[in-house]
């Protein structure tokens, strides 16, 4: 049988609502769930091959976007959040019953910094963005999936009209690079 890439990518991408206002993520836990709530859609939603995000069981890509840190809260049970890797740059939150990522929060000088990284899948409500493209796409080597299979997974995000990168999309990579030479004080070329 073909690897489920994620549920959310497998059976075909449902676009989100673009006026969509947000709303609430729940772990996994039967009861006394963590509950955070989101005051807007997520940006940059995307698929992750990368070994440090939160992916549903049997899903070889995580699906996370982001969203600007003031306009996430922890609504419930905030005592069960727990910082997985805290030498990580995003400090991912997870559930420490369930395991479920709740947020991750960026607190160093990093282009990324005022950004969330969120699993909308998480929440009851249709309406976030759905998935733009797929990133970190050849880390799921690091994670015992098979090389040979790369050119089935790929072809599998064409299909559903996704482009795939073994970093982050071009926006994004800009957006890094761009932090990077301001910092070491490069100025830019004139067009
Ligand atoms: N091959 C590594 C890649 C890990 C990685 O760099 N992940 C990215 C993307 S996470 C969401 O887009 C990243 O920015 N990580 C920073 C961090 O996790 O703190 C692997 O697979 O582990
Ligand atoms: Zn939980
Ligand atoms: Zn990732």
């Amino acid at each position: 049988m073909a690897p489920s890439i994620h549920p959310l990518i497998d059976n075909g991408i449902t676009r989100g609502d673009p006026n969509f206002p947000g709303g609430t993520l729940h772990c996994h836990c039967p009861s006394n769930q963590v509950v955070i709530a989101l005051k807007s859609n997520i940006a940059h939603n995307h698929a992750c091959g990368c070994s440090k995000c939160w992916k549903p069981k049997g899903a070889l890509f995580s699906i996370v976007g982001v969203i600007p840190r003031d306009n996430l809260s922890v609504q419930a049970n905030e005592a069960k959040l727990a910082i997985i890797d805290s030498s990580a740059v995003i400090q991912r939150y997870a559930c420490r019953d369930c395991g479920v990522h709740l947020f991750g929060r960026i607190e160093k000088a990093h282009p990324f910094h005022g950004l969330d990284f969120v699993h909308a899948e998480l929440s009851g409500q249709k309406g976030w963005q759905e998935p733009q493209f797929a990133g970190f796409v050849s880390s799921i080597i690091e994670q015992g999936f098979n090389p040979k299979g790369m050119d089935e997974v790929r072809a599998k995000f064409k299909s559903a009209g996704l482009e795939t990168y073994d970093a982050l999309s071009p926006p994004l990579m800009d957006l890094i690079a761009t932090f990077t030479a301001q910092k070491a004080g490069v100025k830019f070329a004139n067009l």
